[in-house]
């Protein structure tokens, strides 16, 4: 069948551990972030419900005159309330609770440790599909039981109305309730009306939630009696009833339930057929739930582990002991491009499922390509669910359900898996985890990284962080007294595989040599190589930093967006320019605005521009062209990979997104056509950024039997990121980058948290931000002074400082003025803490003056 569900949903859902003692209330955080909601609140679990409920459920609640989605944070015999004032939860959402009660105290961490209300970090915890939908419904007043608030004072004796309105009136009474949308459609030109009815407080407007549940059915077929007895029963069957005799044997032989549809389509029988034994007892047709299942029409050929090498050996010595040992031990696992971390994963993942364990793989959004699922689906099947965002919410919802029935026992996906909600979890693996895709740049605004050590820790499991570029950070936990983490090394690609050869070439020796081409001689004459020997290119453009701007020749002006202080970039297939923070579109000007001069054109090279001029240099040339234009399709950046893959192309050429995690044999040749894009970004970053996208980028070469080569063009050749990357010595860029910056106080040598204040007005948000840095500096030397009068220890080594306020590097966006201060801090300070208390003082501005204010702990982006 070409169906895309598979594997049945349990027929039988048992309540969650049978009724039990102190569960008769309910403390609940419902789903208004807000800080006078930002705790629980209890409500009475009505018998009924008491074997449904548990620690991590969705419920919908009671609340003021709606009716609110909350979470349980649990559960209590007693209650320090009066009970009688209590109200009872009114429905509960899922059969099996989204969390559990780990995941629920993690929740509580993250609110602390990323100053964000609790709601919103169990929200970001679920998937899209369980997010709360409201529904507006109307009532009458009068009956609305407890919903509504009594009519304003004095018009409850106006209730009477005209002979329209004693209709609509009828109309709610007699159904309770009415959704406002169907209440529209009824009495089409009744809006109006309608709404003097709410204001007069006739009727009233009552919130629910809506239930988006859902679960897939399908009619399945299964003998109705013991399949022995089909047999003889068949023998029954009048001569005629060839079909159903087929049909009964059919079932005597494999008595498992089938779907109906698959029956008329494989064996040829109609559903009458199916009706006729039905009817005569023999058959039951049953509507069953069905998982949908994204790669239910594939099949993965069952892959066994490989013999290792003995680096990796190695390194999965020391997990397997901790694993063996039920330790919680995080693991660095530095291993270089093709050094062969995925075997080293997936060993490791099998080890925990024998323990009867459970294991989650994080990869970024990006590297979750049909490769590397297809790895970890062919070694253990159907025991992974596999959750990112290209999945349909049906899907994505079907995947965590799979979870909580324990159907799966390994999950793959990106960032938010992490809260994937095991509860025998043994192993966390983190691929990449250098990659800032792993930060969530809205609130809670969490570092993958960070929660897994958390989760780890209270499971007594292991987290094992790959990469061949590891993030500074972690590698700094790798050593010195008490170092939290423990460093693998993998120095040598699999079967003494050589990593490539890498070329520096200076961009202004070329100009000086009179090539004004985006390809240097070198380059240039490399990719001709490889077009003759049939071997493929891989081109790195990065283009963040590098925008496409449109600037005027005469008098310098470059073209900027009027609502966000960023230059537009240029769009050369619609030329227009876009504002990449607003998404603003306007046609690219003939003249300069400015000065009226024609001189007026597009600057900076996009992947456009360079895929012209390889179709100029290379006539015939096939290029894949990889960036956001060309993968907002859904499914577009798997297509154009297997394009590749399939040798469809000559050269891949994109930004970021073709330097990670790609394994192809062909690829011998890797050009990076500007290595210092990033370098020049207000970013303390910009170096390690540069390294790890060149080691990266430079690791795509060579991976196989063919060796590899790579050439990195530059306007800088000097910088020790490109340097050092060229000869991949991880360790010497690491040993410069650490004194840069412990001289300039940047992390790992401190920790930073960033406050960026935002308003329509800029003397406002000026006024606000040095108010929010004072506020946050006395509470400081109030702290310290107590530190002081206490006792020395550990004195010395605490240090507090805030920077700023300072105009953002962006100073506007969407109108929005915006200026940011700066949190240094080491040692043992809660400056969440801190800022919470500090952040609480500006509620009222926040919420009269439409102020914002973002507070991010350990930025990833600091514009
Ligand atoms: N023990 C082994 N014996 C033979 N081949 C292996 C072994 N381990 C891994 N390989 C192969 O080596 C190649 C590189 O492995 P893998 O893709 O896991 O590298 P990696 O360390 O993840 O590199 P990157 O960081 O660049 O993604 C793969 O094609 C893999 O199948
Ligand atoms: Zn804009």
């Amino acid at each position: 069948m070409a169906g895309r569900e598979s594997a049945l949903y349990d027929e039988t859902l048992l309540p969650l551990d049978g009724p039990e003692p102190g569960r008769r209330y309910a403390q609940v955080i419902v789903d208004v972030p807000a800080k006078q909601t930002n705790r629980p609140f209890d409500y009475i679990v009505p018998p009924e419900l008491e074997a449904w409920v548990g620690v991590g459920s969705r419920v919908g609640v009671p609340f003021g005159p709606r009716t609110l989605q909350g979470f349980v944070v649990g559960l209590s015999e007693s209650t320090g309330m009066d009970p009688r004032k209590l109200k009872p939860i009114e429905q509960v959402l899922d059969l099996v609770p989204p969390l559990n009660p780990e995941l629920v105290d993690l929740a509580r961490w993250m609110s602390r440790t990323y100053v964000c209300h609790e709601i919103t970090a169990l929200q970001a915890m679920i998937p899209g599909a369980l997010k709360a939908k409201y529904e507006k419904y109307v009532a009458v007043a009068e009956e609305a039981d407890g919903h509504s608030a009594p009519p304003p004072e004095g018009q409850a004796l106006l209730l009477a109305g005209s002979p329209e309105e004693d209709e609509i009136t009828a109309f709610v009474r007699q159904k309770g309730t009415v959704p406002m949308d169907a209440m529209l459609r009824r009495f089409p030109a009744a809006g109006p009306l309608l709404k003097r009815m709410l204001e007069r407080g006739v009727l009233v407007e009552v919130q629910t939630v809506k239930d988006r549940l859902n679960a897939k059915k399908v009619l399945y077929v299964e003998p109705a009696a013991d399949p022995r007895t089909l047999t003889e029963e068949s023998g029954k069957l009048a001569a005629g009833a060839k079909r159903q005799k087929e049909l009964l044997l059919h079932f005597a032989a494999h008595p498992s339930p089938v779907p109906l549809a698959e029956l008329t389509d494989k064996l040829n029988v109609g559903a009458g057929t199916v009706k006729a034994l039905a009817d005569k007892g023999w058959l039951t047709i049953r509507e069953r739930e069905v998982f949908r299942d994204p790669y239910a029409g594939r099949s993965f050929a069952r892959t066994e582990p490989l013999p290792l090498t003995e680096q990796q050996r190695g390194a999965f010595a020391a997990i397997s002991d901790a694993l063996g040992a039920e330790r919680h031990d995080v693991f660095l696992l530095h291993g270089v491009t093709g050094s062969g971390k995925t075997e080293v994963y997936l060993q490791s993942i099998q080890q925990c499922l024998d323990q009867g364990r459970e294991a989650i793989v994080l990869v970024p959004e990006i590297s979750l390509t049909p490769q590397m699922v297809e790895r970890f689906k062919s070694r253990f099947g159907d025991a992974v669910a596999v959750m990112h965002s290209r999945l349909s919410q049906g899907e994505r919802y079907d995947e965590w359900r799979k979870i909580g029935l324990k159907r799966v026992s390994v999950v793959i996906g990106a960032r938010s898996a992490v809260f994937a909600p095991f509860t025998k979890l043994g192993l966390i693996i983190i691929d990449e985890e250098h990659e800032s895709s792993y930060k969530q740049e809205e609130s809670p605004k969490y570092h993958a990284r960070e929660v897994a050590v958390q989760r780890a820790a209270r499971h007594g499991a292991v987290v094992v962080l790959g990469s061949a570029t590891p993030s500074l950070e972690s590698f700094a936990r790798t050593s010195g007294r008490g170092a939290p983490y423990r460093l693998l090394t993998m120095a040598d690609r699999v079967e003494g595989r050589p990593l490539p050869a890498v070329r520096i070439v200076d961009l202004r020796e070329e100009l000086k040599a009179g090539n004004r081409s985006m390809f240097s001689r070198g380059l240039y004459k490399a990719i001709e190589e490889r077009l003759h020997k049939k071997e493929q290119t891989v081109l790195l453009l990065n283009r963040r930093g590098y925008s496409t701007f449109v600037m005027c020749r005469s008098c310098g002006y470059v073209v900027q967006c009027p609502h966000c202080d960023i230059s537009l970039t240029y769009h050369q297939v619609s030329r227009t320019m876009r504002c990449h923070y607003c998404g603003l579109t306007q046609p690219e000007p003939k003249t300069c605005p400015s000065c009226d001069s024609e001189h007026i054109r597009f600057f900076g090279t996009g992947t456009q521009r360079v895929e012209e001029e390889l179709g100029k240099l290379f006539p015939g040339i096939r290029v894949i062209r990889m960036d956001v234009d060309t993968t907002s399709e859904k499914g577009a950046h798997e297509r154009l990979l297997t394009k590749f893959r399939n040798k469809q192309g000559d050269v891949l050429l994109g930004t970021q997104m073709v330097a990670k995690g790609l394994d192809f044999p062909d690829v011998t040749l890797v050009g990076v056509i500007a290595a210092d894009t990033v370098l020049h970004l207000p970013d303390f970053r910009a170096a390690e950024k540069t390294f790890q996208l060149l080691t990266q980028v430079a690791g795509r070469a060579g991976r196989h039997r063919l060796p590899g080569e790579v050439f990195i063009q530059t306007y800088t050749p000097d910088h020790y990121s490109i340097e050092h990357a060229s000869r991949h010595d991880y360790g010497a860029f690491i040993a410069t980058e650490l004194d840069s910056r412990r001289q300039r106080g940047y992390p790992p040598y401190c920790e930073l948290v960033l406050v960026t204040f935002s308003h329509e007005q800029v003397a406002m948000v000026v006024r606000a931000a040095e108010s929010f840095a004072t506020r946050l500096k006395e509470k400081w030397q109030r702290m310290r002074t107590e530190f002081d009068s206490v006792s020395g220890a550990g004195a010395e080594d605490r240090y507090f400082e805030v920077y700023g306020p300072v105009a953002s590097p962006i100073p506007r966006i969407k109108d929005r003025y915006r200026f940011q201060c700066m949190v240094k801090y080491r040692g043992d300070v809660d400056v969440s803490g801190m800022l919470t208390e500090t952040a609480a003082a500006f509620d009222e501005t926040v919420r009269q003056e439409k102020l914002h204010i973002s507070i991010d702990v350990n930025p990833q982006v600091l514009m």
